[in-house]
This record gives structure tokens, C-alpha cells and sequence, in this order.
């Protein structure tokens, strides 16, 4: 069973569409990262998960169940991460656990929960009002594990956190991740899904672009890099049978090539000079899964997608 599955989910406000299309599966156990730029559907998907609003199109189901027909047997099945803004400054962090027990029915232990979000007992004693943003995110994140949930679904969960706290996040969702909860975590930063998700779908403009793993994503940027020569004249060569260069173009009097090999370089070099140009500067750039990420939301591959997904 799937822990998230959608059917060409489609959400429209008037001429806006939020969500096109979407066929996603998110499975059982898996950390799956939902990336995209702001203003792709990210939030919009999830909030037709959740029920709190209708698609125009589609279907979906969370944990076998329907998410449009079976909305109270997902929500008693899920955690779900509260905005950090909701929590009651007069209440004690211990409180805030409690309440989420009491509300959901379960007879679980509010200092297990404080524990294994990292808030000491001194900590949950105090007014939530005073704590800090690593603090309140630790403390909703707290509320969204009672219940034991089998999904645990993450609105950028790292928001507004520093490095540290980003850090701490990304610890403590992949403990629970090892306890065999499933985790839907979006966000618009690749660095903050990097280090724990299985699986990544990156959205653009309310289309999924690519669904890939993070190894996967890596052999899509390869271990290319690109090597910039710019050269007095451009010589007639062609660069792409040097061994272990994949493409070559020109700009101007530069000569742009990408290479996987780090010792195609200087037979890159020799093969430009032999050809009777003097190559007066070069420069070269690592891609980094960063780059690919740009590429799919920002630049040509994504316009590729996107035509391609259209025709
Ligand atoms: N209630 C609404 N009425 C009209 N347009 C909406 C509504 N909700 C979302 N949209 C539009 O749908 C698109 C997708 O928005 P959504 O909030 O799902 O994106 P997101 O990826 O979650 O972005 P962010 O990270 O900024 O929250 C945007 O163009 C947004 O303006």
C-alpha cells in the first residue's frame, strides 16, 4: 500500500492552476522530499491530502484511504506539523503534548515524545512563548509524532531555522524515519531535503518535473563538469571525441565543454592548441545537485519538461 498516491490531481483557482496533473506515489516507510520554488503547488497538494480543499480533478488516496471520502480515518493516521505561530505562548511545552495526547485519545507518555524531539524537562515546563524557533519547531513537530502516525507530513518543517536547527530537523525526522514512519517533507530548498530523503519529486508551476532518488538526481548532473576556454580564435575542432567529454559549444570566443573525466582537461587543452588557437583564459565549474535543481525549476530542462509534459 501506497503511503501517498495521487491520480492527475489537478487544482484550478479561476485561471490560476495551482496543481496539473499530478500522478505521485509516495510509499510505505519512505522519506520522500516535495521540492519546488514558491508558488509551485506545494501547499496546495498537500492541503487537498488533508481534505481542506477540494480538487478540481482527480483523485488521491493517503494510507489506502480516500483522501476526499475517508478525510477522519487519514487524519487519526497522520501527523501533520502545526504552524509553529498556532502554539499558546502561556502554555507550558509539556501542555502543548498533552493536549495533542488528550485530543487524539492516545494514553502515550507527553515526556517520551519531549525526548525524542530533543526538549529537555526543563525545557517543557517552560511557557512555549519563550522559546526559540529551533524550540517551537521541536515542540510541533512533538505534537505532529503523537498518535504514533504512519505518515508524518512536513510543510517546511525548516523554515526560518538557522543551520544548527536545520540540522537538528533533519536528525530527528530521520529517527523517526527509522522507526518506519513515512515522511512527505516539503520544501523549496534541495539541501534541507538532501541529507534525509529517499526520494525526491520536484514541482514547477503546479507540474512534477522529475520523481527521482538523491543517487539518481547525482547521475543526472553526472560527475560532469564544465570547462570555459576562451580562445583568440575558435579553432574547427570537434571536442566531443576527446575521451571522456559529453558536450561542446561555443559562445562568442569562448568554448564551453563538459566533461566527466577530470583528465580530459589538459587532452582538452592540447586538442585546441594543436588546432592553432591560443587559449588565453579558462575556467572551470563543478555542476552540484543545486545546479540540476535550478535547471529543472528556472531553466532550459524545466522549459523541456514542461513542453514535453504539454505535447
Ligand atoms: N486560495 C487560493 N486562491 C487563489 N490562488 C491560490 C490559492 N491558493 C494558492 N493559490 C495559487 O496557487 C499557486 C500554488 O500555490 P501554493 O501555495 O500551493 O504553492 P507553494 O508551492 O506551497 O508555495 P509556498 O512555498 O510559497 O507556500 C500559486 O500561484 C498561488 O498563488
Amino acid at each position: 500500500m501506497a503511503a501517498i498516491q495521487t491520480t492527475g490531481l489537478t487544482k484550478r483557482f479561476g485561471d490560476v492552476v495551482a496543481v496539473r496533473d499530478l500522478n505521485l506515489q509516495v510509499n510505505e516507510g519512505e522519506v520522500f522530499g516535495f521540492l519546488g520554488p514558491n508558488g509551485c503547488g506545494k501547499s496546495t497538494t498537500i492541503n487537498m491530502l488533508m481534505d481542506y480543499i477540494r480538487p478540481t480533478d482527480g483523485t488521491a488516496t493517503v494510507l489506502g484511504y480516500d483522501a476526499q471520502n475517508e478525510t477522519q480515518a487519514i487524519h487519526e493516521r497522520i501527523g501533520i506539523l502545526p504552524d509553529a505561530t498556532d502554539l499558546y505562548g502561556r502554555l507550558s511545552g509539556r501542555k502543548h503534548i498533552q493536549f495533542a495526547i488528550d485530543s487524539k485519545g492516545t494514553n502515550e507518555d507527553a515526556d517520551e515524545i519531549l525526548e525524542r524531539v530533543g526538549l529537555s524537562a526543563d525545557d517543557a515546563s517552560r511557557s512555549a512563548g519563550g522559546y526559540s524557533k529551533g524550540m517551537r519547531q521541536r515542540l510541533v513537530l512533538g505534537m505532529a509524532l503523537v498518535g504514533d502516525p504512519d505518515l508524518l507530513i512536513l510543510d517546511e518543517p525548516s523554515s526560518g531555522l538557522d543551520p544548527h536547527g536545520v540540522r537538528e530537523m533533519r536528525q530527528i525526522i530521520q529517527r523517526e524515519a527509522d522507526r518506519g514512519t513515512a515522511v512527505f517533507f516539503s520544501s523549496h530548498i534541495l539541501s534541507q531535503v538532501e541529507a534525509v530523503c529517499d526520494r525526491v519529486a520536484i514541482m514547477n508551476k503546479g507540474q512534477l518535473v522529475t520523481v527521482d532518488t538523491i543517487d539518481g538526481l547525482r547521475d543526472a548532473v553526472g560527475t560532469g563538469a564544465t570547462m570555459v576556454l576562451t580562445v583568440d580564435t575558435v579553432p574547427n575542432v570537434e571536442l566531443t571525441s576527446v575521451e571522456g567529454v559529453s558536450d561542446m559549444s561555443i559562445d562568442g570566443n569562448e568554448i564551453h565543454v563538459t566533461y566527466s573525466d577530470a583528465s580530459s582537461k589538459a587532452k582538452v587543452i592540447n586538442a585546441v592548441e594543436q588546432a592553432g588557437a591560443t587559449v588565453a583564459d579558462i575556467r572551470t565549474k563543478e555542476s552540484s545537485l543545486e545546479d540540476l535543481f535550478e535547471a529543472y525549476t528556472t531553466g532550459s530542462q524545466g522549459q523541456r519538461i514542461e513542453s514535453e509534459a504539454q505535447a
